[in-house]
């Protein structure tokens, strides 16, 4: 984990620390927030395509299912009163039987389809909202992803965003439903008996009272889970991705005692907040206890006085079971909506997060590119007060080749970074053919440029697959010219299945080597106008890059081209050398030129080559 990480991320109260120092990912605080519309309403714009088709059917079916509920227990005291005595209407009972039966039919109809359109429309929600905050990330600029682990990002395009999954498929739907509920079971109970009603309706707000300090801790409790699973989850992404530094340090039975102490804390904070949760049935409980109590004792009295019937009393009581019902349902979904907003912030925090390097409103295509380059008094941060580049001035002519050379930490690496427009200068300007990169559009800069890195990324899929990566609508022959070109092809047909071959991810089971050899061939499938290789054939044998050399004067033939390399063996053809040291040009010339000066390069040469003789 570099600095810049671990300056982002602090140490976890002292938990987990331990022997080893750890680090986890500290970058989701706890939203101390109460329910936040604006996250709504930006969710609820994620619902918009669906307002017109699909969002009407589910409100009809809402309400169908909502007054088929109501009515029944209508039905039931009507019967009780018309029926259900001696010399009872036997037509009329069965009636009301068929009625009861058919409104159960209704009911059972509207809820399936209900269910069957919200889980559509949860569905869409969410994959769209992936889709757009996907989108969005791949676009933003390397900055952002300088100061965010690569764990903290993931989690939020999963975890999240499943987190919010739930409120789209069920929560909201579910919400209005006990919503109409309510309000229709209110409006009922008044209207059936005004004085009975408001009795019980009463102990509503005294519930409210007893579970609201309840509710905060619940909230609370919910969000350390969220925070919790997602450092889990973005630890477990770091130890994967780095298993082979663990497993040669051996230091697994540390990553293990870590990951058991992170989930263990995960568990115990899950089964707090779920313990907190179910401490709201007692309340609930009890509350309807008081309710039932009091329609009894009061009910009773208002029989004996003639004022309701015994029909209307078990309607009563059966609105009275379907009251607690949903608001213990809202109670629950509330502090799980308050989680999900919680998300939605920090899903929305992403999606408002700007490329650092943008694109111009009147950004121009860049012309096919002849090959000039020039840098103009460049300074470069990476952090405000680290000057990583210092007046960089540098002009190459078309076909040039350039070679970058100096001590680990000069700026190579952060020239080529400002080539690519991977970011920004904080001062000067860089041009291409004149023009300051800047001002064109990024895809018809970057398609231009072919990049070949040490640290060579292979995505899963075929060895065909990731040399196509280079242009997409190669043809085969021309993907096996390009591997020919660059000696790949020999390798590759020994592999099981040839240009076939599956590869995983990053291409573990091919060498280094064999990796920067397969994105030599990209990026001559690519024929970018500007060729930069940064650190390309460190991993390549002497042998196979005496070969490779060969393969270069094709592939840089008429392109400007870049090179670093700290084998300084590899660079001695270059049409300019440039030392760089401290983020400044120190010597600038070709190999015979700065040999005959003596200076920084002279001293590299003399340090490689007694290096050399020492080890024979
Ligand atoms: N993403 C980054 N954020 C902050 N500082 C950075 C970043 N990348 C590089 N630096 C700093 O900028 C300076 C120049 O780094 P750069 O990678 O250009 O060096 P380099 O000459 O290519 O080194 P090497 O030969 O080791 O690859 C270094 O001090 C480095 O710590």
């Amino acid at each position: 984990m570099s600095n810049r990480q671990r300056q982002s991320e602090e140490k976890v109260n002292g938990k987990g620390a331990g022997s080893g120092e750890r680090f986890v990912y500290q970058d989701d605080e706890m939203l101390e927030k109460s329910f936040d519309w604006g996250q709504f309403k930006r969710l609820a714009v994620y619902m918009k395509p669906y307002s017109k088709q699909i969002i009407p059917i589910v409100i009809v079916m809402m309400i169908v299912g909502a007054i088929t509920k109501l009515s029944i227990p209508l039905i039931i005291s009507t019967t009780i009163d018309s029926s259900l005595h001696v010399g009872g209407d036997a037509k009329f009972l069965f009636g009301m039987v068929a009625l009861m039966l058919a409104v159960y039919i209704i009911q059972w109809l509207s809820n399936k389809y209900r269910i069957k359109y919200t889980s559509v429309i949860g569905q869409r929600v969410i994959y769209d909202l992936r889709h757009d905050l996907f989108r969005h990330i791949q676009r933003l600029s390397f900055e952002f992803f300088d100061k965010r682990p690569a764990g903290s990002v993931l989690v939020r395009v999963t975890n999240y965003v499943n987190s919010l999954q739930d409120l789209f498929t069920n929560g909201v739907v579910n919400m209005m439903i006990d919503c109409v509920q309510l309000v229709g079971i209110v409006i009922i109970l008044l209207t059936i008996n005004f004085k009975l009603g408001a009795a019980i309706i009463i102990t509503v707000p005294l519930m409210f009272i007893v579970s609201s300090q309840l509710r905060k801790r619940v909230r609370r409790s919910w969000q350390t889970v969220n925070i919790k699973q997602s450092r889990l989850n973005a630890h477990l992404n770091e130890c994967i991705q780095g298993i082979r530094v663990t497993q040669a340090y051996t230091q697994e039975k540390e990553n293990i005692r870590f990951f058991e102490q992170m989930n263990e804390d995960n568990k115990q904070a899950w089964n707090r907040a779920s313990k907190l949760n179910q401490s709201f049935g007692p309340i609930i409980e009890i509350t309807g206890a008081i309710g039932y109590f009091i329609l009894f004792w009061y009910g009773a009295s208002l029989i004996q006085s003639g004022e309701i019937t015994v029909g209307l009393l078990v309607a009563f009581a059966s609105y009275i079971g379907n009251f607690w019902e949903p608001i213990n349902r809202m109670v629950q979904m509330y502090s799980q909506l308050l989680v999900a907003m919680a998300s939605a912030e920090r899903i929305f925090e992403f999606m408002d997060e700007q490329p650092t390097v943008g694109e111009k409103e009147n950004a121009a295509e860049l012309p096919p590119i002849r090959g000039q380059v020039s840098f103009e008094n460049i300074v470069f941060e990476y952090e405000k007060g680290r000057t990583a580049l210092n007046h960089i001035n540098v002009d190459v002519q078309p076909g040039q080749s350039i070679a970058l050379v100096g001590h680990t930490g000069s700026g190579k690496s952060t020239i080529i970074n400002l080539l690519c427009r991977f970011y920004d200068p904080t001062e000067g300007s860089v041009r291409i053919d004149g023009k300051d990169i800047r001002d064109v559009k990024l895809q018809s800069l970057r398609s231009q440029i072919g990049i070949v890195l040490q640290d060579t990324f292979i995505f899963s899929g075929t060895i065909r697959d990731n040399i196509r990566f280079g242009r997409l609508d190669a043809t085969d022959e021309e993907v096996e010219a390009a591997a020919k070109a660059v000696h790949a092809h020999d390798f590759i047909v020994k592999l099981p299945f040839g240009y076939d071959t599956e590869v995983q991810e990053r291409g573990n089971a091919l060498s280094m080597g064999q990796r920067q050899l397969i994105s030599f061939a990209r990026a001559l499938l690519a024929d970018p106008a500007i060729l930069i290789l940064d650190e390309a054939t460190a991993s390549i044998d002497t042998e196979t890059e005496l070969r490779i050399q060969e393969a270069l004067k094709t592939l840089l033939k008429g392109r400007t081209s870049f090179m670093v390399a700290h084998r300084l063996s590899t660079i001695r053809g270059a049409d300019k050398i440039i030392v760089l040291d401290h983020g400044r040009i120190m010597e600038t010339g070709d190999h015979d030129e700065l040999m005959k000066h003596q200076g920084i390069y002279y001293g590299l040469i003399q340090a490689q080559y007694k290096f050399l003789q020492d080890a024979i």
